[in-house]
């Protein structure tokens, strides 16, 4: 008999928590062991409520690396723990103010002396050190670190940085290792798990998510489904949407359910992006899904399927994707090149089946709902997989169930989470700049996302500048975005203009404020000032001449790249970005390149860009 396949979904590396965590031990004096088991307790908590909080955010903007700082002193006076926090934060977005400011400022004056509490490593990087300034200057004198930060560039550069500041720094499995401490590691993990993917395997978090009837069916076999699951249910789906940057689902849900696949839980929150995968471009005219005012929508085809239909959607504002072969995995790389973090799989049993196939499911929530529908035919959650053999069966880990009203919840994962600490070199071991060079031209350097090694070059990153608003009036712009977002509507003479500069002003994140500029672009064109299409580049060239001449560190770092070409790699916007293979126009990166050179120009005379008036 041949031998049974290796499960599918098992990862060989990295290690994961599961695994040995703490493989070396300290043996102490027994008079030690009370004071240090009571402080060990105390610090666990602290580190697992530094998970919960940096868990907040999860769901107001666009996923991100979630950071929580919990800032506590012992109390003589109260036994009750809770009430040692003396400041807590969380980073609501990229480009808004670190958890640790957040927390310093909370405390004020009893952050001296106190310990902080981080679950992940801040990604302090580049002269940009708000968070390790922010603890310095509160005067805490301990801080214990849950997890190092998975990316290799930022691996170590904090830890080192309050080091060198005198701090002690305790990193759990490092210098705390009691078995208390494991528990407090599985909520650090878990509300980072999408960052630990994506750096692991770079592609996005996946999770697959269906509700199904107490005998196994997805839907009856007509084909209909509205609804398995309850109203409660349902609603937890809308959260789950929430967190994800997109929702995946196939060409015949599309034709069979017509869904809209929006979170509808809160007004204002995160929308994700709606993903069909169709090889067939055998798709509705008219559909929900079309609407992209509810959501933006991308259509994964293969190339050269249906291309009248594909204009026909194209001019309703869908974006197509041709692929050579549709397969998820290629479509995952295509989320992980986006930036995506975290990817929600609402589809049907066929193209589930094909996604776990190709190992990019890691983890599953399933509903199952007290009622029996019956149906040889009727489709279940999971298609062929090609196992023979109940051995062969994937057996998820980390398993919860909870009860949703009359439904259930069992939520596990299907490999490890992975924890890279053992994997990934310390700062020490990796040059000070380590430009992720482009493999196929070494002299491009590309940079996208805020965590990139580059990424403070983005127009996300959290770098204020100072500029007048439409009043003439010296306004801080909390980010390069908020401006370029706002002046879209500068100057119109209309109120509703005016408001949306408002709104743009008071957004929460360079993620707020684009999406209120793109949708009030595409919905509301007549605001758009006339002259915008000519003057953008100006606009967007004097946002990042005063960004860099406002934060010198930034200044060095666009310097240290000269010789390279810089590529915003943003694979779908081709006239700021370069698009997914080199089609776009690439006007940011071009925009950094001509202000390096001007900075190159002037740098001997000046010493300092000039001021942007
Ligand atoms: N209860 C629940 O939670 C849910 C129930 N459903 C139900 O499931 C049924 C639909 O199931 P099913 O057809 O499996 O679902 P899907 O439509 O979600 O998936 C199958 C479709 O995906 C497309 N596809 C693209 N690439 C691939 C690939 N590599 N492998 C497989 N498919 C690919 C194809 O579209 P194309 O044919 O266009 O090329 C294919 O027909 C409906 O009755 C729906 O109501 C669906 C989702 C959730
Ligand atoms: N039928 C079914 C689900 N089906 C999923 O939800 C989609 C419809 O979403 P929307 O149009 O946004 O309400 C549908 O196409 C399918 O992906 N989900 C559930 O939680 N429970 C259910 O019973």
């Amino acid at each position: 008999m041949p031998p049974s396949p290796r499960p599918l979904g098992v990862a060989p590396a990295p290690a994961s928590y599961s695994l040995n965590l703490f493989p070396r031990r300290r043996c102490l004096p027994a008079r030690h062991a009370v004071s240090m088991a009571a402080s060990h307790a105390h610090d666990a908590h602290f580190l697992r409520r530094a998970a919960d909080v940096a868990d907040r955010s999860a769901g107001l903007a666009s996923p991100h690396p979630n950071f929580g700082c919990v800032i506590a002193r012992p109390q003589l006076e109260t036994d009750d723990v809770e009430a040692w926090v003396v400041g807590e934060g969380y980073l609501y977005s990229q480009g808004t103010p670190c958890a640790e400011l957040l927390a310093a400022e909370e405390a004020g004056e009893h952050a001296r002396g106190a310990t902080a509490y981080l679950n992940l490593e801040p990604d302090d990087c580049y002269g940009n050190s708000t968070a390790v300034s922010s603890l310095v200057q509160a005067g805490v004198t301990r801080v214990v670190v849950g997890l190092r930060h998975p990316l290799k560039h930022l691996r170590g550069k904090a830890i080192q940085l309050l080091r060198h500041q005198g701090i002690q720094v305790d990193v759990v499995g490092e210098d705390l290792q009691s078995k208390l401490f494991k528990e407090a590691l599985g909520s650090c993990l878990i509300v980072n798990a999408p960052l630990l993917y994506r750096a692991a395997f770079h592609v996005p978090f996946s999770v697959l998510k269906y509700a199904m009837t107490a005998d196994g069916k997805i839907a009856a076999s007509t084909g209909h489904a509205s609804w398995v699951s309850g109203k409660a249910s349902r609603g937890r789906v809308f959260e789950l949407r929430g967190r994800s940057d997109a929702i995946i689902v196939g060409g015949n849900t599309v034709r069979l359910d017509n869904p809209r696949l929006t979170a509808r839980h809160v007004k204002g929150g995160h929308v994700p992006v709606r993903i069909v995968m169709s090889q067939s471009f055998n798709l509705p005219e008219e559909a929900n899904l079309w609407n992209v005012h509810d959501a933006y929508t991308i259509v994964a085809t293969q190339r050269g399927a249906r291309r009248d239909l594909q204009k026909k959607l194209a001019m309703k504002g869908v974006e197509v994707v041709e692929f050579e072969m549709l397969n998820p995995r290629d479509v995952m790389s295509y989320c992980y090149d986006r930036g995506y973090l975290s990817v929600l799989w609402e589809c049907g049993g066929t193209l589930a089946a094909s996604a776990i196939s190709a190992r990019v499911i890691h983890k599953v929530y399933a509903f199952f709902a007290p009622k029996i529908i019956g149906g040889v035919n009727a489709p279940t959650p999971v298609g062929e997989l090609g196992m023979k053999q109940m051995t062969q069966a994937i057996d998820l880990i980390d398993v919860s169930y909870e009860q949703v009203d009359r439904d259930m919840l069992m939520s596990g994962f299907l490999q490890p989470i992975p924890d890279l600490s053992p994997v990934i070199p310390s700062v020490d071991e990796i040059p000070s700049v380590d430009p992720e060079v482009s493999p196929y031209e070494t002299n491009i350097i590309s940079f996208y996302k805020t965590w990139d090694t580059f990424g403070a070059f983005a127009n996300f990153s959290p770098h204020p500048i100072s500029l007048p608003d439409e009043n003439g009036d010296c306004f801080t712009w909390p980010t390069v975005e908020h401006y370029y977002q706002a002046h879209k509507f500068v100057s119109v003479d209309n109120p509703q203009a005016r408001d949306i500069v408002q709104e743009i002003k008071q957004a929460r994140s360079p993620e707020e404020a684009a999406r209120i500029g793109r949708t009030r672009q595409r919905e509301l064109p007549e605001l758009v000032r006339s002259d915008w299409e000519s003057t953008k580049i100006d606009v967007m060239y004097k946002a990042i001449k005063c960004k860099f001449s406002t934060h010198p560190h930034l200044t060095e770092m666009l310097l240290s790249t000269a010789g390279s070409v810089l590529v915003e790699a943003s694979p779908h916007d081709l006239f700021w970005g370069g698009g997914r293979e080199g089609e776009g126009l690439n006007y940011l990166g071009r925009l950094l390149m001509q202000l390096r050179s001007e900075i190159l120009g002037t740098v001997q005379t000046t010493g300092k860009i000039e001021e942007s008036t």
